[in-house]
């Protein structure tokens, strides 16, 4: 069975390849390596260097290989970046979605599973922490805005054509392969910059919470999603919140660093508070997350040893 991984060549996305693959599926990858890179495609998957925006080449190889399920993760996935360029964030973001969305109906695509956001997703009023999917999105980025627009796309395809599909809002997703010289991506830039002895930069007074969630979490949950949560949205958390202040402390222990943080100005549309309750994911897939924050840290560390040796 042939199965589509865009952003195959991302920090998550090549994880969810490498798992499928490890399932025994043939994996076509399609991504524009943007962000992704060569290193961290599975040798066994079959890689296009294409934009999903590029409506010919979807055409050619959804036709080629009449994937049955396509897992969505492409995308312009910095919050920054949207805020600047918000144009450049909904070409990618909504107009390559929808692209894939249209080849999906078209070629029968069993399932559609879908990347989202579920700390950019539900805003800055937010009152119940951890925060269910009941709470209304009020998206306050242009990136937030663009995956919110996507979920609504996808109820529509499914109530127009019978699309299947699930939604995953992920919190903030930690691990191996994250690039730690982007913008986002707290974990791997501070964990990089340990190792190297650099200096630590702090956004503001650091007691911005966010919930972290272990990479291999978020794989799992993207595979049970190919049998359960049909039409659904689900919170992909581990409902703890952590401080950056918090995380600076325990990731200065594992790498025993011996700096204290240097504390910049806030950053520009950061939310103050992140939390996800994920026992809609508990109940309807049978999720949890199973790595702790203090577990998965260490991988990260290691990995990030290695890749430094
Ligand atoms: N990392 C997180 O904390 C987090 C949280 C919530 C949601 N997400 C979502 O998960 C998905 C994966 O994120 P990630 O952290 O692995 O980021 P990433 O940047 O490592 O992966 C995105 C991949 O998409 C590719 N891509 C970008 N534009 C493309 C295009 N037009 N055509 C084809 N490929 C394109 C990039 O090259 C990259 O390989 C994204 O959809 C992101 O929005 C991530
Ligand atoms: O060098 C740094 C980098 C980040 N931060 C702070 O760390 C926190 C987390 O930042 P970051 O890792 O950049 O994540 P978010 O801005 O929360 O966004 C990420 O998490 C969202 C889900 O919560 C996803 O939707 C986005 O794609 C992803 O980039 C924020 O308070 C930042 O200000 C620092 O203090 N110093």
């Amino acid at each position: 069975m042939n199965i589509l991984v865009t952003g195959g060549a991302g920090f998550i996305g090549s994880h969810v390849v490498d798992k499928l693959i490890e399932n025994g599926y043939g994996v076509i990858v399609v991504d524009n390596l943007s962000s992704g890179k060569v290193e961290n495609l599975n040798r066994n998957a079959l890689f296009y260097e294409q934009s999903i925006e590029d409506e010919e080449m979807m055409e050619r190889i959804f036709s080629l290989h009449r994937p049955e399920y396509v897992f969505h993760l492409a995308a312009q996935a910095s919050v920054a970046i949207s805020v600047r360029e918000p144009a450049r964030d909904a070409k990618t973001n909504i107009i390559g979605s929808l692209v894939l969305l249209e080849k999906s109906i078209k070629y029968g695509v069993k399932k559609f599973i879908f990347s989202s956001t579920g700390g950019a997703i539900y805003g800055e009023n937010v009152k119940v922490f951890p925060t269910p999917e009941t709470e209304i999105p009020h998206p306050i980025s242009p990136y937030g805005i663009a995956k919110y627009s996507t979920e609504m796309y996808l109820e529509f395809f499914a109530r127009e054509y019978g699309l299947k599909y699930t939604v995953l809002r992920y919190a903030n997703v930690y691990g191996p392969r994250q690039d730690p010289y982007g913008e986002a991506g707290v974990v791997a830039i501070f964990t990089e910059r340990m190792l190297r002895g650099e200096e630590v930069h702090i956004f503001g007074d650091g007691e911005y919470v966010r919930d972290y969630v272990y990479v291999d979490d978020v794989v799992r949950a993207n595979l049970l999603a190919m049998e359960k949560g049909d039409n659904e949205v689900f919170n992909i958390g581990t409902g703890r919140g952590t401080t950056v202040n918090q995380l600076f402390k325990l990731l200065k222990e594992i790498t025993g660093y011996d700096k204290e943080p240097v504390y910049k100005p806030p950053r520009k549309g950061d939310v103050r508070k992140s939390i996800l309750d994920y026992t809609k994911a508990k109940e309807k897939l049978g999720w949890e997350p199973k790595v702790s924050l203090e577990e998965g840290l260490k991988l990260t560390v290691e990995y990030f040893r290695k890749t430094l040796e």
